[in-house]
């Protein structure tokens, strides 16, 4: 059975995967932070990491990605999106008025994920300003952290199955700043993905791109090379080499197989150019039907 290494039981990573994988059997091995889901699978203990990537309202996750380029050398095998439904949890007896409402001016502090946090802005500005914000590793563990510390006017924002999977209670329910919120995970891993049972709608190269020194026109004649041949591109984004001020690459997504000759040849051309192309996978993406919501999640 091929083992699955996530963020912990609740997290939206888990909804996620949980939705992508369905009743495929597997063992999903909870990791308390994003860096332990990385070297999990680099050091062999799973076969696959699932791995959140970028958000709609907030979006490139940053320290994931530089993790995937900087500290791990594991392909991207399947890509696929899942809404970010985020809730404020907590337990209802500490915030509920004498009218019987919930009173959010309580709160004292907001416990969850920063990316979680972020998509929940105009909410926090609206009902509880003056709560004080702090970090967790995930969305459930800071639920886990507030059901651990009754009594001092702590909520957490996270999923309903974090609240069920802790014992609290959803305060005020789909929170974010607004309902078209999606997340986009990875699941990375050494060894191919077996098929999985839904159709593939696109086949996706992601690939980065170092120029070898900043000459006028470098990123010009990069996207030139996909640009004649028709090769569509989905992402490009500039993330710092790290290794000296000013220095870049781009990280870019082509809508194409790595097989495709096209794909091939604009790779050719680009490394003629003097850029290193490092291709970090090529894999199905999946987008997400709403149909197939699977409810033993939500
Ligand atoms: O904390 C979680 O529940 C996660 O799965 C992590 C994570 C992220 O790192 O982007 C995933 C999706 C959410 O939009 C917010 C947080």
């Amino acid at each position: 059975m091929k083992r699955i290494a996530l963020l912990p039981e609740g997290s939206v990573s888990h909804e996620a995967v949980a939705y992508l994988l369905g009743d495929e059997p597997v063992e999903l091995v909870y990791h308390k932070l994003i860096s332990d889901v990385f070297l999990s699978t680099a050091q062999g203990k799973t076969d696959y990491s699932v791995i959140p990537i970028e958000n709609t309202i907030e979006g490139s996750v940053s320290l994931h990605m530089d993790w995937l380029v900087n500290e791990v050398d594991i392909p991207m095998r399947v890509e696929w999106v899942y809404p970010s439904i985020q809730n404020l949890i907590g337990d209802r007896q500490e915030f509920i008025s004498e009218a019987g409402e919930i009173d959010y001016s309580r709160i004292e502090k907001i416990l969850s994920h920063p990316v979680a946090t972020a998509q929940c802005q105009q909410f926090i500005r609206q009902h509880a300003p003056q709560a004080e914000l702090i970090n967790a590793g995930s969305t459930t563990e800071a639920v886990g952290i507030v059901k651990a510390n009754p009594g001092k006017g702590w909520a957490a924002i996270g999923t309903t199955l974090g609240a069920a999977t802790h014992g609290l209670d959803v305060l005020a329910k789909r929170i974010t700043d607004h309902d078209n919120n999606f997340t986009r995970f990875v699941l990375i891993g050494h060894q191919e993905l077996p098929p999985l049972n839904r159709p593939v709608e696109q086949q996706k190269t992601s690939v980065l791109v170092t120029l070898p020194e900043d000459f006028a026109g470098a990123l010009h004649q990069v996207l030139a090379a996909f640009a004649w041949r028709r090769l569509n591109l989905s992402r490009i984004e500039s993330r710092p080499t790290k290794k000296k001020l000013g220095s870049y690459y781009f990280y870019i997504d082509v809508l194409e197989s790595v097989d495709s000759v096209l794909l091939t040849a604009a790779f050719g051309e680009i490394e003629a150019l003097g850029c290193q192309v490092r291709v970090l996978g090529s894999y199905p993406s999946f987008t997400y039907q709403d149909q197939e919501q699977n409810s033993e999640v939500r």
